[in-house]
């Protein structure tokens, strides 16, 4: 695991962006993309490039069940709004929202991932340590299926839609099998509300219990953290 410390998520940005960079230039064709306010900078960065993505692919880690790709919370309109309008993929991958039957969707969207081997997978993580929506307890063996958010997950959502009715209680995701076939893997994490969930990932035990702890078996793993989420590490990096 490569980790780089920096002053602040604007820093992150430009050191995520010289990931994607090095990939592109690297030869990559197939990117796994993340939603949350983290990857935002990275983005930006990568918009404000002359990076081309128009003859790559990109492959989102997740979206809620029961949301249509126009609704301004859906991981689609994210992906949108943040990247694909200024920076174009030949084709770009996530579950469908509205898809009638979820338990044929995950095998579609397996079979999309088994047909775009990821190069360069981009994650967040949550103050739990989980990556895409895989919770504490997830089987590591697991690729695409449904989540049932949690309550946490829930609230912390209510306040962007116009009902509790309206906010999503289930979600597609990516499983850690399927996020640890990734070529390469950047994580980044900002804020002191992550320190714990990153030193329990590059140093606590190889566990369930955090879901971001598998990383520690990925060959080429780039966490990129500012100083208030590497606060809790033993280690100086
Ligand atoms: N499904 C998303 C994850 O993909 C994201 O990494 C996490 C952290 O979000 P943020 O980056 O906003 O802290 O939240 C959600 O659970």
């Amino acid at each position: 695991m490569k980790v780089i410390v920096v002053k602040d998520q604007a820093a992150g940005g430009v050191e995520g962006y010289k990931v994607f960079k090095n990939a592109l230039d690297n030869g990559a064709k197939v990117f796994g993309l993340a939603t949350g306010s983290t990857p935002v900078t990275t983005y930006q960065e990568i918009v404000k490039s002359d990076l081309d993505f128009s003859n790559c692919t990109s492959v989102n880690l997740d979206e809620y069940v029961g949301i249509a790709p126009d609704n301004d919370q859906s991981y689609k309109y994210f992906m949108q709004s943040h990247l694909f309008n200024q920076k174009p993929f030949k084709e770009s991958f996530l579950p469908n929202g509205l898809a009638a039957n979820p338990a044929e969707e995950v095998k579609r969207y397996d079979k999309v991932i088994d047909e775009h081997p990821i190069d360069l997978q981009i994650l967040g993580i949550g103050r739990n340590g989980h990556i895409g929506f895989n919770e504490p307890g997830t089987a590591r063996d697991v690729t695409t299926h449904v989540v049932d958010l949690t309550e946490s997950t829930i609230e912390a959502n209510a306040r962007f839609f116009a009902s509790e009715n309206d906010v999503p209680k289930q979600a597609f995701s990516m499983g850690l099998a399927s996020i640890m076939k990734s070529k390469h893997l950047i994580l980044e994490a900002f804020g002191d509300n992550k320190a714990d969930a990153v030193k329990g990932m590059i140093e606590g035990p190889d566990t369930v219990d955090c879901p971001a702890s598998i990383l520690q078996n990925h060959p080429d793993v780039t966490v990129i953290i500012d100083e208030a989420a590497a606060s809790k590490l033993s280690k100086k990096y």
